[in-house]
C-alpha cells in the first residue's frame, strides 16, 4: 500500500464529451482553445503573460496526448518527451449535470445519474412560494436579482442597492444551485451563513444541488470584491464514496480548498483551506508531507474555474495553468516510490465559449506511479475508473462504479 494524491484542476475539460450537443456544448474545449488562442498570440496581457501556452510539465505526464484522445487536438508545439512511469487518457461523465458536486461524486466512484433541480431562465427565477420563505425563515427586508447571473456581474450591479436596502442578492445559474451573494461587514458573514443554512433546508424538496454564500467586500462597483470566504452547502454524496470507503477503514482523507464542502463533510478526515491556487498548493505540498501509508490527499484549485473560466478570461486562465504548471515539480519531487499522483477536472469551463456557465466536455486523466509502467489508459466512459483506481491503489476492494486502471500502469517498471 502507498499514498494517493488526487488534484482536480476545477473546470479544466478537453473537450469532445459524447454528450455535449445535449447541453449546447459541442465544439466547446478549455485547453484546446486555450491553447490556440496563446498560440496565435491572442492571449498575451502585459505584465502577466505573452505566446504560446507553457505547460511543459503537464505535457511531459501526457496532457497532449489526453487532448488527441479526447478530440483529436493537436497541441501543435514539440511536446515534450513523456516522464518515465507516466499515464494519460481522458474520461467521459456519466452523471447528469456538469457541475461541481457531480463531477468531483463521480470522480470518487458515484456518480450523479438522477436529474437535479434546476431554476427557469426567466424572471423572476424562483418560485415565489421560495421567495416568501426565504423572507420569512431567513428574517430578510426582501432580495434582490431572482435571475440567472454571473456572480461578478450581479455583484456590481446591485451591491450597492444590497447594502442600502440590507436584500440579499439571490441568483443562479446553469448548475443546480441557488447563490446568496451579501456583504460581509454590512451584512454580515455569520449572518450570510445562517440565511444559507435556512435556505439549504427550503430547497431540499426542490433537489437543488447547492446553496452557496457568496460574501464580498468594497463599497462601489469600482472595488466590490467577492472573497475567500465563500461556502458552499451541499447535499450529501447519494451513495458512500471512495473518501467514506477510506474513512471507514481507518485511513486518513485530508481535503484541501472545496472538498469538504463538496463532499458534504462526509468521508473528509481533515479539511485545508487556502486563498487562492498558489497558496492552496504550497499547504497541498505539506498535506503530501504529512500523509501516511493508505491516505488520500484530495485537493480542488478553484480559481481556474471561478476567476477565470466563469469570467471568460482566457489570458488569466493561461497565466493560472502556467503558474501551476511551474509548481508541479514539487509535488513530483515528494512523491515515493509506488505513491499515485493524478490529476483531473470535474467538468469544463471554456473562457472562449458564450455565456458564463460550465462546459460539457471530457476531462484529462494524467499522472504518475514513480518505479511503475505508467502507459495510455485511453478513453475512459466514466470518471468513477478514477476513483476505482485510487481505491485498488489503495488497497480497498472493487466498488460499484467503474472499472480500475491501476494494472495497466502499475506493472513494475
Ligand atoms: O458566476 P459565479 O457566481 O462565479 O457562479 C459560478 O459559480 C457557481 C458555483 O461553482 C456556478 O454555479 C457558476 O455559476
Ligand atoms: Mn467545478
Ligand atoms: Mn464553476
Amino acid at each position: 500500500m502507498a499514498r494517493a494524491f488526487l488534484f482536480v484542476l476545477d473546470s479544466f475539460g478537453i473537450g469532445g464529451a459524447a454528450d455535449a450537443e445535449r447541453f449546447g456544448d459541442s465544439g466547446s474545449n478549455t485547453f484546446g482553445h486555450i491553447a490556440k488562442t496563446c498560440a496565435a498570440g491572442k492571449a498575451d496581457r502585459d505584465g502577466l503573460r505573452q505566446g504560446p501556452l507553457m505547460v511543459p510539465n503537464m505535457l511531459a505526464l501526457g496532457l497532449g496526448r489526453a487532448g488527441a484522445l479526447a478530440t483529436g487536438f493537436s497541441f501543435g508545439q514539440d511536446a515534450p518527451r513523456l516522464m518515465p512511469s507516466s499515464f494519460h487518457g481522458a474520461a467521459d461523465e456519466v452523471s447528469s449535470g456538469k457541475d461541481t458536486p457531480s463531477g468531483h461524486w463521480e470522480i470518487a466512484a458515484v456518480p450523479a445519474p438522477f436529474e437535479w433541480g434546476y431554476f427557469p431562465h426567466t424572471e423572476p427565477t424562483f418560485p415565489a412560494e421560495l421567495t416568501e420563505a426565504i423572507i420569512e425563515e431567513g428574517n430578510v427586508p426582501g432580495i434582490l436579482g431572482n435571475c440567472h447571473a454571473s456572480g461578478t456581474e450581479i455583484i456590481a450591479k446591485l451591491g450597492e442597492e444590497h447594502i442600502r436596502s440590507g436584500k440579499p442578492i439571490c441568483y443562479t445559474s446553469a448548475d443546480s444551485v441557488i447563490q446568496i451573494a451579501a456583504h460581509e461587514s454590512h451584512f454580515g458573514l455569520q449572518r450570510l451563513y445562517d440565511l444559507c443554512k435556512t435556505v439549504r433546508k427550503l430547497v431540499d424538496p426542490l433537489n437543488i444541488g447547492r446553496v452557496i454564500a457568496r460574501p464580498f467586500i468594497g463599497e462601489s462597483p469600482a472595488d466590490f470584491e467577492r472573497t475567500a470566504n465563500r461556502r458552499d452547502f451541499a447535499v450529501p454524496p447519494p451513495e458512500p464514496t471512495l473518501l467514506d470507503r477510506l474513512v471507514e477503514r481507518g485511513s486518513r482523507v485530508i481535503g484541501m480548498g472545496k472538498i469538504g464542502d463538496i463532499f458534504a463533510h462526509r468521508g473528509v478526515s481533515e479539511v485545508r483551506k487556502a486563498a487562492g491556487n498558489m497558496a492552496l498548493f504550497d499547504k497541498t505540498l505539506v498535506a503530501i508531507d504529512d500523509a501516511g501509508d493508505g491516505d488520500l490527499v484530495f485537493a480542488n484549485f478553484v480559481d481556474f474555474d471561478t476567476l477565470y473560466g466563469h469570467r471568460r478570461d482566457i489570458a488569466g486562465y493561461a497565466a493560472a495553468l502556467e503558474e501551476f504548471d511551474r509548481r508541479l515539480p514539487e509535488a513530483l519531487a515528494r512523491l515515493k516510490n509506488g505513491d499515485l499522483l493524478l490529476l483531473t477536472a470535474d467538468h469544463g469551463c471554456d473562457p472562449s465559449w458564450r455565456g458564463s456557465d460550465h462546459t460539457r466536455e471530457r476531462v484529462p486523466i494524467i499522472g504518475m506511479i514513480p518505479g511503475r509502467s505508467g502507459g495510455s489508459i485511453g478513453l475512459r466512459n466514466t470518471f468513477a475508473d478514477i476513483g476505482e483506481t485510487v481505491a485498488e491503489h489503495l488497497g480497498l476492494s472493487p466498488g460499484r462504479h467503474g472499472a480500475s486502471f491501476y494494472k495497466t500502469i502499475s506493472a513494475h517498471a
